[in-house]
């Protein structure tokens, strides 16, 4: 299985620290990126989730960090003191350093006091007043109105002082603290900032809100409520966004116009907020761009911008099952336990992770390479494996001496760990909703494996969900002397199947009318045929072209009143000579005739290098409808 001889995952080396030695199957993809952000191209980068898109970036991004030239700087926001409203934010070279920043001189005048003495002295002077020639009947009320008015004067003057405090001497509004600069970002190394194309105010920047007007003294001035965006932040080095499908067209035409002019300002983005007014100088953003999404995301972007990228990569999700690259997953393996702290695997435990590898694959001879997946999976089974735990924290939930299992110890996870993940299928909504239908559902279900023969009955495959479960569908199709002859399709929703089924209908008919089947002749006049084609108990939507080979004989069989054999299900597409073509999810429709209890399954030829486990059912690889026909029909 695997080129080391080991017993437990434990003897096995260190992963690399680099990342760009832990990226597992994508090493075309890798290189490309590497060369493509070296010579300052944008990329994007395509593929399905968990394929490493984020991955490859962040390694390329760590790689290049160490070995391109970069000249560091830093982003100030300084004030303009024509209009407040306009901030200026500059990008200087160099280190930052406290003192590089000039604070503008103000002329700064110190509160005066001299009213605050001269109110008291009166103070003093009217209570003397008052003591000696007000007669004693008013004294209480006298004394009480001429401290209310001296503390009202009291107040005007000391509040009127600490205004003016924080006054400056630019037109008696700024204090020199409104007036600094302030520092927005330093940046010493290549950067490579991530954002996702969802988040406006992360990618482009924003202008906070300020509840006191924005404007001093009680204020905060523009300049301080700038923040800058993901793609200032990027200046000089890789701004990668990631989730294309969530961008914004709005957010798009900004990228675009940044690629283009290599700047872009910074506004208030909330309607609502007293940013809103505030619009910076247009701020140099010189990035190289790499995006990434899922295949059909790439639609949801405008040709301008898509044109503006120069790579285009296209990430595998599958990879050979060669030796060297069943080592390549076991280094996945050893990664990910260290990645995540999990307990070491056993041998058969990775020899079974490369089994569900296949499965995810859909084949014997390749490998999925969506790793996340699988590393979820492990992380799955690392959790049962500690299942014992969990048993204790159940068994000791209400328990007072409860004490959860320190360490690690010797827990190890197994291949059966693994395999219970998979088959239960917690990793996939898919897989568990197609589970759980199955399950609830088969005990209504009117199949009868190995039955005696019948004429018009046979049992197809079907995969249920994506990444699901297979399942198998009975087939029926009787035939009436019509007036009108037609082919009727029941329980029959997709249009693949619509049209893979008038094929077996066109197909059946021509073999009968050319005599050409192995099979006792009989005049049959097509012409008043109506053909009734049914997908008994079948209420999901089935769509697909692997039922041809199975509708075709139903047909035959119904028109030739020739029974079927009951012992097999099959798969299979056709070509209107009578090939039998290849079909996805083999594996999952082999498991599926072998759990009904089926004795034979009928595969096409082609399929044969994707049958995973063959044990426990008969398998028949066939590749043409003649070949087929003395397999299935009692004659
Ligand atoms: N090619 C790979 N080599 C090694 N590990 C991988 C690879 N691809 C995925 N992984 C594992 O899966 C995790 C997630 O990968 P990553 O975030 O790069 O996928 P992605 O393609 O960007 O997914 P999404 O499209 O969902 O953002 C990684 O942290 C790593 O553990």
């Amino acid at each position: 299985m695997f080129s080391v001889k080991f017993k437990t995952t434990e003897e096995l080396p260190e992963p690399s620290p680099r990342l760009i030695d832990q990226v597992i199957g994508q090493d075309e993809a890798v290189r490309i990126v590497l060369s493509a952000v070296k010579n300052k191209r944008n990329v994007i980068l395509l593929g399905d989730p968990g394929v490493g898109k984020s991955m490859i970036v962040k390694a390329v991004g760590e790689i290049l960090q160490d070995i391109v030239d970069f000249k560091p700087y830093y982003v100030i926001a300084k004030p303009n003191l024509k209009n407040m409203e306009r901030p200026i934010v500059e990008v200087i070279d160099g280190e930052y350093k406290e003192e590089k920043i000039e604070i503008p001189k103000v002329d700064f005048k110190s509160p005066n006091t001299f009213y605050l003495i001269l109110v008291m002295i009166a103070a003093i002077l009217l209570s003397e007043y008052l003591l000696r020639f007000v007669p004693e009947k008013y004294l209480l009320a006298a004394i009480s109105i001429t401290s209310l008015i001296v503390l009202i004067f009291g107040f005007v003057i000391i509040l009127s002082a600490i205004i003016g405090s924080s006054r400056s001497g630019m037109g008696n509004t700024y204090s020199p603290a409104d007036l600094k600069p302030v520092v927005l970002y330093e940046c010493k190394k290549m950067p490579l900032v991530r954002a996702s194309a969802y988040n406006v105010t992360r990618l482009l920047g924003d202008v906070k809100h300020c509840p006191l007007g924005g404007r001093p003294p009680l204020g905060t001035p523009p300049h301080k409520r700038i923040i800058l965006g993901a793609i200032h932040e990027a200046h000089r080095g890789i701004l990668y966004v990631d989730e294309i499908k969530t961008m914004p067209l709005e957010v798009q035409d900004y990228i675009l116009t940044a690629l283009q002019d290599k700047k872009l300002p910074i506004s208030g983005r909330n309607p609502n907020s007293s940013g809103a007014t505030v619009e910076t100088n247009p701020i140099p953003c010189d990035f190289i761009l790499i995006m990434s999404g899922n295949m059909d995301d790439v639609y949801n972007l405008r040709a301008p911008l898509l044109d503006r990228i120069d790579y285009k990569i296209v990430l595998r999700n599958k990879m050979d099952n060669t030796l060297e690259n069943r080592n390549k997953l076991l280094q996945f393996i050893v990664q990910e336990i260290k990645n995540n702290n999990l307990n070491h695997l056993t041998y058969e435990a990775c020899c079974e992770v490369v089994r569900v590898a296949q499965h995810l694959a859909g084949s014997k001879d390749k490998l999925t390479l969506r790793l996340r997946l699988l590393a979820n999976i492990l992380k799955m089974a690392n959790d049962l494996a500690m299942g014992k735990e969990i048993e204790e924290i159940l068994g000791n939930f209400d328990g007072k001496d409860y004490k959860p299992l320190t360490g690690k110890g010797k827990v190890l996870i197994e291949a059966k760990h693994i395999r219970e993940v998979f088959e239960r299928g917690i990793y996939s909504m898919e897989k568990q909703v197609a589970i759980n239908y199955i399950k609830n559902f088969k005990r209504y279900k009117l199949i009868t494996p190995n039955d005696s023969p019948k004429i018009g009955v046979i049992y197809g495959l079907a995969v249920l969900g994506e990444g699901g479960i297979g399942d198998v569908t009975k087939i029926i199709v009787q035939i009436l002397d019509s007036k009108n002859p037609a082919t009727h399709l029941l329980n029959i929703s997709g249009d693949i199947a619509k049209h893979s089924i008038t094929l077996a209908s066109a197909l059946s008919k021509k073999l009968i009318a050319n005599h050409k089947l192995p099979l006792p002749k009989k005049d049959i006049d097509l012409t008043n045929k109506e053909i009734y084609i049914q997908f008994s108990q079948s209420y999901s939507k089935i769509d697909g072209d692997s039922a041809t080979a199975a509708v075709c004989l139903a047909i035959l069989s119904a028109l030739l009143e020739i029974p079927l054999k009951q012992d097999f299900a099959i798969t299979g597409s056709l070509d209107l000579s009578g090939n039998v073509l290849a079909v996805g999810g083999i594996n999952e429709k082999i498991e599926a005739a072998k759990r009904y209890g089926f004795k034979r399954v009928i595969i096409p030829e082609s399929n044969m290098i994707d049958v995973i486990e063959g044990e426990g059912i008969e398998i028949i690889p066939v590749k043409t409808l003649d070949e087929i026909i003395p397999l299935v029909f009692e004659m």
